[in-house]
């Protein structure tokens, strides 16, 4: 396993990809790389198809054509178990929803994602992970007990716990009101500082957008240009070039 801190040169890349849902071509080649230790938002009107790359890069849907690398492997060739397999080892998830489960405590919850694959937390790791992101008084907690960017925090802990090569998150800050929204993309923010996490976010604000590196826009299942060091001034601009969102 990687050490804690590593500069992580593992290559995670969309190439040419292409989605079609029946006669919806949801995406029409897709090119995108996402460097080490690097925080990307992507962008796009309602329909764009921000939630189709994000599944197909996440190997949780499979594109109609074109590859996605996750280091050496093109996911495409990996059986349904093999990709399940990966997708809890390699991959964080953090979504809209928490998708806590009640019955567990927050230090069960983040541990999960190893015990389903078999293996033992790391106790340096969990504990450098849980004081990051401020839990260390809650573990025995129940996620009922907790807020809403409480229990986000736990779902980015539990993300991060098998040092996955990339965590991607959908609307992470969807649910939750202003101010805790910040609290999160702060906390996102610095794992990709301090760790060198590289994080996808598909989001509609153009102010959780502005936490990233880059922003890649989607128009009609193209890419339709980016923004390197985005303000949120400059990110609505362009998206009111774009069409509805
Ligand atoms: N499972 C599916 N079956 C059929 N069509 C789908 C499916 N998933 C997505 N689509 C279609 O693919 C296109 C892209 O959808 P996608 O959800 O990726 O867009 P999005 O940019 O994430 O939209 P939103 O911002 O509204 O969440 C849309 O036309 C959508 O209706």
């Amino acid at each position: 396993m990687d050490t804690i801190g590593r500069t992580d040169t593992e290559v995670v890349r969309v190439e040419a990809v292409t989605k079609d849902y029946g006669t919806v071509k949801a995406l029409r080649g897709v090119d995108l790389d996402l460097p080490g230790g690097g925080f990307t938002a992507v962008m796009g009107p309602s329909g764009s198809g921000k939630s189709t790359l994000l599944h197909c890069a996440a190997g949780l849907d499979r594109p109609s054509s074109g590859s996605v690398w996750l280091g050496a492997t093109d996911l495409a060739t990996l059986s349904e178990t093999a990709l399940t397999e990966l997708r809890r080892t390699r991959i964080g998830f953090i979504f809209q929803a928490y998708n806590l489960i009640g019955s567990l405590t927050v230090e069960q919850n983040i541990t999960l994602p190893l015990r389903l694959a078999g293996a033992r937390a790391d106790p340096d790791w969990l504990a450098e992970i849980v004081t990051q992101v401020g839990l260390d008084q809650r573990l025995t907690h129940r996620p009922a007990r907790l807020s809403g960017g409480q229990q986000q925090q736990v779902a980015i802990a539990r993300a991060l716990i098998t040092r996955p090569a990339v965590v991607f998150a959908d609307e992470p800050t969807g649910a939750l009101d202003t101010r805790t929204g910040q609290q999160v993309l702060e906390l996102l923010r610095r794992m990709v500082d301090t760790f060198g996490q590289r994080v996808l976010m598909v989001t509609h604000d153009p102010v959780a957008a502005s936490w990233a590196d880059r922003v890649v826009f989607l128009a009609d299942g193209k890419l339709a240009g980016e923004l390197r060091r985005p303000d949120p001034e400059q990110v609505a601009a362009r998206l009111t070039t774009l069409g509805e969102w």
